[in-house]
């Protein structure tokens, strides 16, 4: 963390007995950061206690070298002082106001408060128009929008009021399989694009492994662990690296692309991996994958004759029973980290154990970016 980039610093403690909030974070100052934990873990609080819709005390905000929040100074700013934007789990527009209406009014507002004068704007509104795919819709009323629509309209007005934070509460909750599916390319488009932070409440794990660069684990209100994404699903000591969601992000270079195969290839520090794409992406390009840890099976021996394409020297860097009769092992490939979901009786034949050397043999890899 820099003094261009200082980041998001937050001591909150917000006692509702029996429940209290007793968080210290220091988040970074770019990209999409989880707030993740079962329910009732205090996610959606911290939200709002960070756009001060609740009043934590004793209590600190500082977001992007401003201080929203410092009891020990007696600073303390109403939510509509706060460069900040939300998304709730339901888009709540102007019925009465049009597509560009809504978005306008935000724009409109924020510019009486004088507040858009502060440098570093999250984008322009035109770009959030496009980053969010408007352009089509500006004339529209809400009431004519499907749910993925009207969410995708709501961020795009969270973003005209040019936040320095982007608070996003379940955003995709409230929609079907198929518009989640709709939406969450928009998301990646505006990790990869916006120069805010984007703090995102989330249950589903797979949506947090698409989207996070940074994850902060919540249980019982207080910080489990808060880091790289890629790092603590990873971990084996918690509850991310357990069950059938278990997965873990790979970022590496997309090294070659065969058109007629629809196979690319990504370059990383272990190794390469194919993944099926039918995207002819430029060559060199970063990109992330996701493998599930029930994808993975271990052989002490390079194999041939087999139809997994991906198979990568890896070794064993620790183990954890996951359920009756199966076990979690983390690898490292290159630096690189891997889960393998295997069963105990595998575990016991191979004599899987830190330190040994073996193959990953990943049968499923999925491209996020
Ligand atoms: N208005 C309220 N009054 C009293 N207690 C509340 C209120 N809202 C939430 N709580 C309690 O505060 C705790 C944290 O709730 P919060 O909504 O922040 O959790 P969460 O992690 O966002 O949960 P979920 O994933 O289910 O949305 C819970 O124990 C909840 O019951």
């Amino acid at each position: 963390m820099n003094a261009e980039n200082p980041g998001i610093q937050a001591r909150l403690r917000l006692e509702r007995s029996p429940f209290t909030l007793d968080v210290d974070l220091q988040l970074p100052g770019h990209g999409f950061i989880a707030l993740f934990g079962p329910s009732g873990c205090g996610k959606t609080t911290c939200l709002r206690a960070l756009a001060g819709l609740e009043r934590a005390h004793p209590g600190l905000v500082r977001v992007a070298g401003s201080t929203w929040q410092d009891d020990a100074a007696g600073i303390w700013l109403p939510t509509h002082q706060r460069a900040l934007g939300f998304v709730f789990q339901e888009a709540s527009l102007f019925d009465h106001l049009s597509v560009r209406g809504n978005i306008m009014y935000a724009q409109k507002r924020v510019q009486s408060t004088g507040r858009s004068a502060v440098a570093g704007a999250a984008v322009a509104v035109e770009q959030a128009v496009d980053l969010l795919g408007l352009a089509g819709l500006m004339d529209r009323r809400p009431a004519t929008l499907s749910g993925g629509e009207r969410q995708r309209v709501a961020i795009a007005r969270a973003l005209a009021a040019q936040p320095r934070l982007l608070l996003m509460d379940e955003p995709l909750a409230a929609l079907d399989a198929g518009r989640k599916a709709e939406l969450l390319p928009y998301l990646e488009a505006l990790q990869r694009t916006l120069a805010i932070p984007v703090l995102y409440v989330s249950h589903a794990l797979d949506e947090v492994a698409r989207l996070a660069t940074h994850m902060v684990l919540l249980d019982a209100g207080r910080v489990r662990a808060s880091g790289s994404a890629e790092v603590l699903m990873a971990r084996l000591d918690l509850p991310l690296a357990q069950g059938d969601a278990a997965a873990t992000i790979i970022e590496g270079t997309l090294v070659r692309h065969d058109s007629a195969e629809h196979l690319s290839t990504l370059g990383f520090a272990g190794g390469e991996l194919h993944v099926i794409s039918t995207t002819a992406r430029p060559l060199g390009q970063r990109l992330r994958v996701r493998i599930q840890a029930r994808d993975v099976s271990l052989t002490l021996e390079r194999q041939s004759g087999t139809s997994i394409l991906n198979i990568v020297p890896a070794t064993v860097t620790g183990l954890r029973e996951d359920s009756p009769g199966q076990w979690m092992v983390a690898l490292d490939a290159g630096g690189a980290r891997l889960l393998a979901r295997i069963t105990q009786r595998s575990v016991t034949a191979l004599g899987i154990a830190p330190g040994r050397s073996l193959f990953a043999q990943v049968k499923g890899v999925a491209l996020l970016d």
